[in-house]
Parts: C-alpha cells; sequence; structure tokens
C-alpha cells in the first residue's frame, strides 16, 4: 500500500477530514493505521493521525509524508473506529477525538525555526543577521523573537533567502537511565587491572567493583556508592573495558510504596446475589450493562475487585474509572492491594511524564487493570473483559469540552465491541440510569444493606434559620457544637463537610449591597484569601480587595461567605483543644499532600477532618463517628436541573462516611431550607423516595431522562450580533424538528458574559428527533466556516452545565 489517509492536526471545519499522502519507499513497511507521521500541509509541517492505508486516490498530486513520529501505531484499530463514533455522537473535530485518547505528553508541540533557504549563502544576508546563521544555518524562532528581529527576517524571507521550518516535537522523552556493565570477562577485567598504572586508584577500584559483582549497575549508584566521578567511568568505558546503556525505566509514583497485599473476602449473602450474573456475562462474554445499586459501605468495591480477579484469571483486561476526587491513595491501595503490578494508575495528579509511563505499560500489556479518571476510559487494552464505572452519577465523567463525551457513554461503546460487562456502581445512581434499570434497560443489582448489618447512620437536620432567631450568629448550630465537644472527649473522629461548589467567598458591602463583579464578565469575583486578591474563575481577571465600597464608599465591604479557613479560623476560637486537618485546594496543591493529611487523619493525629468535596467520598476509617455538613443548601439555588439530584447525592455520600466499621455513626446536615425535598430525603437516605419524587419534576418540566436535551451556545462581542444569530439558529432548528420538540431561546445563558463574549442559548428538548443531528451539524459547518463573523457557536448534546 502506498497511500496512508491522515487526520491532520489543524482542528477547523475545512481540514476536517482525511487527506491523501503518498509514503515515500523507505517507509513503505513501516507506516500503520493508528501512527502519528509528520506531514506537509501548506507551508508548514503538522502532526497527522494514519487512519487506513490504501492503494489509490481520487487526488492527482500527492505530497510524500515526511517521517512517521511512531514506531509502533498508538491507536489500534477499535480506537481508531471509536475515533470516529465520538466525531458522530458529539460532533467534535476528528483530530480532537484522536487526541483525546492519548496522555498529554503525546500531544503535538510544534517548534518553528528560520533557515537559509536551499542553495543560499549565508552572504546573501544583510551583516546584521550574520552571526544568527553562522552557526548552522538556523535560528530557532524564539530567540528571533527575544532579539527583535522578526521583521528583518520577514525581508529576508520575501526576498527568498530565509525560510521558516516547523519541527514537530513530543512533549516528553521517555525517561532513560544509564547503567553501565561490564564488556569482557571476569579474568580480563582482573587482567586489566594488573595493566592501570599505580596511581590509578580511581580506576582500579570500579573493575574491582565490578569483577565482584558481575552485572549490570546505574552509573549514579555506582559513582555514589564508590564516591567517584563520572570521568572515571567514562576513561574505563573508552577503553572498551565497560560499557554504557541507556535504559528506560518507568516513573512509579508508587516506587517506594509497599502494598499490604490482601485476599478476596468470603462474599455475604447479597454481595454473593448481585456478583453472579457479573461473573456470568464475563464467563460467556456476554455484553450486558449492570447497575450495581449499594448503598455506602455496602461493599460494592468488593464486588469490583472480585470481578476483575475473573476477568484477569479470563486472560483478559478490566478498566476501572473513579471520579478524579475519589482517587484517593486508599482507593489506588485497594487494587493496588489485590492485584500489584498488574495495576495502572491514571490521574491527574501525576506529572504528565509519570502519565505517559502509566500508558505505556497499559500499551505493551504489562498491566492487566487500569484505575483512573475519566479519560482512562480510552486506555488503549486490547482484549477487555469488563469495564466498572464507580460513582457512576459523577457529573465529572461528562467531558465539558471537545469532545464533550460522557465516560459512560463511551464506556458501553467499548463494551459492545468487546462484548463484554459494564458495571455501573452508585449509592444514588443517576436519574437517567436508574430509570434505564427499571426499564430493564440495564440490569439492577442491589445492595441493600451496610456490611455487618451495621445501620446506616442517623441524620440530624438542623433549621439553621431557628440558630439565628435564638441568637446564635455562628457557623455551628449548639447540636453540632456540642457533638464536636462529646468526640474529642471520647477520642473519636469526625468530618466537617463544606460545600463550595457553586458557593464562592464573594466580597459584599454590607450598607448598600454592592457586590464585586468582573469587568469582562457576569459574575461575582472570588475572594482568596492567602494573597488578599479578588478572582475572576472564568477569565482569569485580579483585583485588591477594596477599603471602601465604590459605590456608596462605605467601609463596611469585606469577605462574605464561608471558606474553610473562615471555618478553621472559627474552630480555633470556638474549640482551642480540637486539632483540626483541613484539606481544600489550597492545602493539597502539592504533589502528596493529599495524601500526607489523610494518612495523618487516619494515624489519629487530628479531631476533626475539615474540607471541601474531596472528603465526600471513598474515605473509610473506623474512628469516624460523626459527620457534619455546614450548609447543606449551597448548591441548591443554581441555575442547574439537577441541582436537586446534586444535593441529594452529596449529601448521602458525606453522611456514608460516619459509622462504616464497628463504632455506630451519627450525622448533622445544617440548612437554611430544611424543607427541601432533597435535604429532607438526604436526611432519611430514601433513596427510592428521592426518585420519584425527582422523576415526577423531570417529567413536568420536560427535563431528562424524560426528554434528551442538547444546547446551542452562541457568543459574540456585540450583543446585537449575538441576539439576532441566536434568533436566525432558533428559528432554523425549529424548521427542521418535529412539533413534539421542544426548541427554547433566544435566552441570555445564566452567566451572560463572559471575558467581554455577550453569551446567548437555544435549548433543545426532544425525545426522538432522526433530523437533530444533521441540523445541529449544518449549524456548526454554517458557523466554523465563517470566521469572520467572530461569532462563536459551541453545541453539547447532553449538556451537564447548563451554564
Ligand atoms: N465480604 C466482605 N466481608 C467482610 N468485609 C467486607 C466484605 N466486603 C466488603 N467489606 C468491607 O466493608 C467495608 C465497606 O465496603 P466498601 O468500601 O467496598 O463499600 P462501598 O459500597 O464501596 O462503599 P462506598 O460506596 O461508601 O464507597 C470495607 O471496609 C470493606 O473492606
Ligand atoms: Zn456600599
Ligand atoms: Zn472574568
Amino acid at each position: 500500500m502506498e497511500i496512508a489517509s491522515v487526520i491532520v492536526d489543524v482542528p477547523a471545519k475545512q481540514t476536517d477530514r482525511a487527506f491523501d499522502y503518498l509514503i515515500p519507499d523507505k517507509w513503505r513497511d513501516t507506516i500503520q493505521p493508528g501512527m502519528r507521521v509528520v506531514v506537509p500541509f501548506g507551508p508548514r509541517n503538522i502532526q497527522g493521525f494514519v487512519i487506513e492505508l490504501k492503494k489509490e486516490s481520487e487526488v492527482k498530486q500527492l505530497r510524500e509524508i515526511i517521517e512517521p513520529m511512531d514506531l509502533e501505531p498508538i491507536l489500534n484499530h477499535e480506537l481508531l473506529a471509536l475515533g470516529n463514533w465520538l466525531t458522530e455522537n458529539t460532533l467534535c473535530f476528528k483530530i480532537f477525538a484522536y487526541q483525546v485518547m492519548l496522555p498529554a505528553a503525546l500531544k503535538a508541540k510544534y517548534e518553528k525555526l528560520v533557515k537559509l533557504a536551499p542553495g543560499v549563502e549565508i552572504s546573501a544576508l544583510p551583516l546584521s543577521l550574520h552571526s544568527y546563521f553562522v552557526k548552522n544555518g538556523k535560528l530557532d524562532w524564539q530567540d528571533a523573537l527575544k532579539n527583535g528581529i522578526v521583521s528583518l527576517l520577514q525581508k529576508e524571507t520575501a526576498k527568498g533567502h530565509l525560510e521558516v521550518q516547523y519541527i514537530v516535537k513530543e512533549k516528553v522523552r521517555k525517561k532513560q537511565r544509564k547503567y553501565i556493565r561490564p564488556l569482557v570477562s571476569q579474568a580480563v577485567l582482573t587482567e586489566e587491572m594488573g595493566k592501570l598504572p599505580v596511581n590509578a586508584e580511581k580506576q582500579k577500584q570500579v573493575i574491582s567493583f565490578f569483577i565482584e559483582r558481575f552485572a549490570p549497575i546505574e552509573m549514579r549508584l555506582l559513582v555514589a556508592e564508590l564516591n567517584i566521578t563520572a570521568s572515571t567511568v567514562k576513561a574505563l568505558v573508552g577503553k572498551r573495558i565497560l560499557g554504557e546503556e541507556e535504559v528506560e525505566v518507568y516513573r512509579d509514583p508508587y516506587e517506594h510504596r509497599s502494598f499490604e497485599r490482601t485476599k478476596p473476602m468470603p462474599l455475604t449473602k447479597d454481595q454473593q446475589t448481585a456478583i453472579e450474573p457479573i461473573l456470568n456475562a464475563v464467563e460467556q462474554n456476554l455484553h450486558e450493562v449492570f447497575l450495581l445499586y449499594g448503598v455506602t459501605g455496602s461493599g460494592k468495591t468488593e464486588i469490583y475487585l472480585q470481578s476483575i480477579q475473573e476477568v484477569i484469571e479470563k486472560g483478559q483486561e478490566a478498566i476501572v474509572l473513579v471520579p478524579e476526587i475519589a482517587l484517593t491513595p486508599q482507593m489506588v491501595n485497594r487494587f493496588k492491594g489485590r492485584f500489584g503490578d498488574l495495576v495502572a494508575v491514571l490521574h491527574s495528579g501525576l506529572s504528565a511524564g509519570e502519565k505517559y509511563d502509566e500508558w505505556r505499560k497499559i500499551q505493551r500489556k504489562e498491566v492487566k487493570v487500569v484505575v483512573g479518571a475519566r479519560s482512562a476510559i480510552f486506555a488503549p487494552f486490547e482484549n477487555l473483559g469488563i469495564i466498572i464505572i464507580d460513582e457512576e452519577h459523577e457529573t465529572s465523567y461528562k467531558q465539558e469540552e471537545m469532545p464533550r463525551y460522557h465516560a459512560r457513554d463511551v464506556a458501553i461503546e467499548r463494551a459492545k465491541t468487546y462484548s463484554c460487562p459494564v458495571v455501573l456502581g452508585s449509592a444514588t445512581p443517576s436519574l437517567e440510569s436508574f430509570a434505564r434499570a427499571q426499564k430493564k434497560v440495564y440490569h439492577l443489582l442491589t445492595l441493600p444493606t451496610r456490611m455487618n448489618n451495621q445501620t446506616l447512620p442517623p441524620v440530624e437536620i438542623i433549621d439553621m434559620r431557628e440558630e439565628l432567631r435564638e441568637g446564635n450568629r455562628s457557623m455551628f448550630s449548639r447540636k453540632l457544637f456540642d457533638m464536636l465537644k462529646d468526640r474529642i472527649e471520647k477520642k473519636q473522629q469526625t468530618v466537617l463537610f463544606l460545600n463550595k461548589r457553586g458557593h464562592s467567598s464573594f466580597v459584599m458591602c454590607r450598607d448598600c449591597g454592592y457586590v464585586m463583579n468582573c469587568p469582562n464578565c457576569d459574575i461575582s469575583l472570588t475572594y482568596h484569601r492567602v494573597n488578599e486578591q479578588m478572582k475572576c474563575h472564568y477569565c482569569g481577571y485580579e483585583s485588591f480587595v477594596p477599603k471602601a465600597c465604590p459605590e456608596c464608599s462605605s467601609e463596611h465591604i469585606r469577605y462574605f461567605g464561608t471558606g474553610t479557613q473562615k471555618v478553621e479560623d472559627e474552630l480555633g476560637k470556638i474549640l482551642p483543644e480540637a486539632r483540626v486537618i483541613r484539606m481544600d485546594v489550597d492545602t493539597t496543591g502539592r504533589k502528596g499532600s493529599h495524601e500526607r493529611l489523610l494518612k495523618d487523619f487516619q494515624d489519629g493525629k487530628a479531631d476533626i477532618l475539615l474540607g471541601t468535596q474531596m472528603i465526600a467520598k471513598g474515605l473509610d476509617f473506623p474512628n469516624i463517628t460523626l459527620v457534619g455538613v455546614l450548609s447543606a443548601d449551597t448548591m441548591l439555588h443554581l441555575p442547574d436541573f439537577r441541582s436537586s439530584e446534586k444535593t441529594f447525592q452529596l449529601l448521602t455520600q458525606v453522611s456514608g462516611r460516619a459509622g462504616r466499621h464497628q463504632l455506630p455513626g451519627e450525622v448533622i446536615i445544617q440548612t437554611y431550607t430544611p424543607e427541601h425535598y432533597s435535604v429532607e430525603l438526604a436526611g432519611t437516605q430514601d433513596y427510592d423516595l428521592f426518585y420519584q419524587q425527582e422523576m415526577l419534576n423531570r417529567k413536568m418540566h420536560h427535563y431528562p431522562p424524560f426528554y434528551f436535551l442538547s444546547l446551542i451556545t452562541i457568543s459574540h462581542e456585540q450583543l446585537l450580533a449575538v441576539v439576532s444569530a441566536t434568533e436566525k439558529i432558533v428559528n432554523y432548528v425549529q424548521s427542521r424538528l418535529s412539533p413534539e420538540a421542544v426548541v427554547l431561546g433566544p435566552a441570555a445563558s445564566p452567566i451572560p458574559r463572559i471575558n467581554n463574549r455577550y453569551r446567548y442559548q437555544c435549548l433543545i428538548k426532544y425525545k426522538r428527533e432522526p433530523n437533530l443531528t444533521t441540523t445541529l451539524r449544518t449549524i456548526l459547518d454554517q458557523y466554523q466556516k465563517d470566521t469572520k463573523s467572530g461569532l462563536q457557536v459551541s453545541i453539547d448534546v447532553n449538556p451537564f452545565i447548563l451554564m
């Protein structure tokens, strides 16, 4: 085959298709589908993915591939096909569909060089430029920028003296280590030692080291062990007595950690009943989607582990997805503890190099299990036996940028290909999944009770308005305060949870109500105490905290809302004896800090673990007997039809941290809206009732799971331009869909302006619309082609965020 179809790295409407290239003779045996190649594209050299090889092309004049970037395919056939599916289903550019499957380290970076045009002598250039090109006729673009000679270079380029070259660079090299090994036998080593001059003390030392230990050793260790310099070793390498070689090493983030190995536990009767259909599907290679609905602490993880065991024994592979914030060391330990080195871990806490190394282990089939966050769903396994998604209701499984995919959908698509089961696990399944289980689309498995039949901890809901009425202005109700004190006396532990999502700490004037907003976006600035600054989370705008209100000059302008730091300060005042560990983005920024804080808490070095979302899941410590939620309702009031669902899920999750072992637990939920059903039902931990109630709501308002949604967002610097474009789009959509579809808009987005661009939207609710995809494509095509208008249109199919 001499022609390759290539998807090029130019994310634009016009280039969103395969381009044919000729494979030069020397690469004909090398280049395969799934490899990356460097190809000429217009005046540049860029990266692309080979998606197929063929004999003929409709294009007459084909350009040649410049070179391959990989020695073996990095995308297998299945992933190449999955790329098409992603493109179809999320309406993204093909190049994005492939890039999302790779670790960041493999995403291309281009370096730009200016060099002498072929056949041009340096003397043709003006004198002032000579010094830049004498060395090798090339100049790095960055250096050109630094030296301010770009316009000069431009003139010479116009004359044909210089040309620009793009070089595609990989971001990360494989990590190599230099090893030294003997090249000759021990006898010859002894001989060589005799020949050395008397004063070559150090060299003799090295040789005798190798006589004794006739094996390769890392240079770094050798030098350290013998207290010598590398030049001594190099001298012997020069004499060809020793040899040096580069050996690829993996950067294993868990390198110096030992994992206590665990054995499968005898399953309880409920677990046994739940696991059987899963094992059956594994054994018979059946594609089936299971919804494992088990209350917190019911032993879902053990079911995952034993299902995976079966898959490994069959010689197959497993993917386990865990939400990023639940991917704690404790979680990793449970998998590493059972399967040891057969487990690769992929999460955002790893450096790009570490992620790449884990990915390579998967690609080389050195591991059988990958545990990771959303993007691990693209792990390049080729013999999948099961895909597990823990906490399947978590919204972080939906990617919010192109390709806007949901990991659950990708999992089901891949599992169909491999004819293997998918297990979705949750104590609070998403309404979509539970509804599918009710309709028998998914196979429902239930774990109704906790391990050891511990009851779920009793939950008490405290009305904070009542507290205020009775003169308690603190953020702690009297009840919570008493219980905190009680636990400290009993030497038991407490988890204090502060819901930060959607509740930013803003600055407000207490006299006139003025709130400091971002000048570019219609949203309040967030107060950061560390550097006393106000920051916009959408555009990055920063400002100092004003001393007086810009509106009314009052000095009563101050930081409002409750951050974790503020809670910590207050705890210090009212309970000075409490030892507190605070976990939030500020205290867990550095690598390993998350783990250390949890370890300290586990070791009993603190009475109270205070934190945000990141402590809501996965924690399984025996000494936690109290969970306090400081304000339950902070995210009830977001403009999001899922806000009740999210509140219920979160409260249930947090409550589930208490009393998981011998000691019974209790939960206190503080709220300003105790009458809201999602707070009330979280109190009784009654998922089934919540499900019924929420389904009624969704049905009434035409939301999922009764209707599908698609969201079109349009933005422009001028308000009039957005409004009229949105109007056109709404009319067009209406004309193309059936009367059953509900087309809403034009309406301003909940955040009506970001970074000085006005935002409008059109929301489509529908049941079955065969025309929808082509309609949406047409809209995208139209606006992505027309780059001059300045309009930006984005489409989210099944959106999770309606902002
Ligand atoms: N068959 C078993 N025998 C004994 N102990 C078990 C068994 N299965 C699970 N456990 C233990 O019960 C506890 C709770 O189980 P696990 O953490 O798997 O529950 P979970 O449903 O995943 O909880 P959550 O959803 O809250 O994370 C753990 O400490 C686990 O080791
Ligand atoms: Zn004011
Ligand atoms: Zn902003």
